[in-house]
């Protein structure tokens, strides 16, 4: 069944396509298209369709997200580095939401949160640029309460809290790690913040992090885009969808 859910259910789902365009620049051919992988995504319970148009444009192209933009059902939510090239681009764009990451070149992918503390005065400078637009900016920050002082204090409403070292750790650390991933919900929400979270989540990690009743939305991709190589684009999207809505009904019943 393909059903367009409506955003803001009980957890949202954020899909990230970004290695969709890892696999079509693979050959650089057309396919897989990206688009229609976002646009079946949203059929498939995607409340929001994240992408990360980087600097080096290893993965999604600037043509990716301006065809995109129209025809998005639901909502983007566009990821870009604290740059004028990006913040310029993110304003011709306009999409709902714009969530501010760190980006180094030679990073297989983002390795730790937004400094929003130590470069304020760029980080609120980019913020009102895009809130001028009507654009909702969330910054991409570790767990980290002198980030999220700083990002209420620059009037970001939004954060995505990085779920790496607890995606990339077991046992004695990783419980560590969820527990400061819980402190920081609870801190960010006792700031005002919508908080969302977001990298390395996959089908059997995604649990503990959806149990946490305050988050608003998870940002998934690398770990749906690997699974529908097995099970169809489509259904690995329902899965991760319906493992989130069932563990946070399961949560607070
Ligand atoms: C900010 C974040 O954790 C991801 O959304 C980001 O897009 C990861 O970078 P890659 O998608 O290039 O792996
Ligand atoms: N911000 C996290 C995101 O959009 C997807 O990260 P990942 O699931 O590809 O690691």
């Amino acid at each position: 069944m393909s059903f367009l859910q409506p955003s803001g259910t009980i957890i949202d789902l954020g899909v990230n396509i970004d290695h969709v365009a890892t696999l079509r620049n693979a050959r650089g051919t057309k396919y897989p298209d990206p688009i229609r992988a976002a646009l079946l995504a949203e059929q498939a319970g995607a409340d929001c369709i994240t992408l990360h148009l980087r600097e080096d444009r290893r993965h999604i192209k600037d043509a990716d997200v301006i065809a995109l933009a129209p025809q998005l059902i639901t909502r983007m939510n566009l990821e870009a580095a604290v740059t004028q090239e990006m913040i310029d681009f993110a304003c011709r764009i306009k999409p709902a939401d714009v969530c501010l990451v760190p980006e180094k070149r030679t990073e297989v992918t983002t390795e730790g949160g937004l400094d929003v503390a130590g470069n304020f005065n760029a980080v609120e400078r980019a913020v009102k640029q895009l809130q001028a637009e009507g654009i909702r900016v969330s910054l991409f920050i570790d767990a980290d309460e002198a980030q999220m002082d700083a990002t209420a204090a620059l009037g970001a409403p939004v954060i995505e809290l990085h779920t790496g070292r607890y995606a990339d750790t077991e046992g004695a650390e990783q419980a560590a790690e969820l527990e400061r991933i819980h402190r920081g919900v609870l801190y960010g929400v006792g700031k005002g913040l919508k908080v969302n979270a977001g990298h390395g989540l996959h089908y059997t990690n995604v649990q503990a992090i959806a149990a946490i009743p305050e988050i608003a939305e998870l940002n998934i991709g690398h770990a749906i885009v690997a699974h529908s190589v097995f099970v169809g684009w489509e259904n690995a999207v329902r899965e991760m969808k319906a493992i989130m809505v069932s563990t946070r009904i399961g949560r607070t019943l």
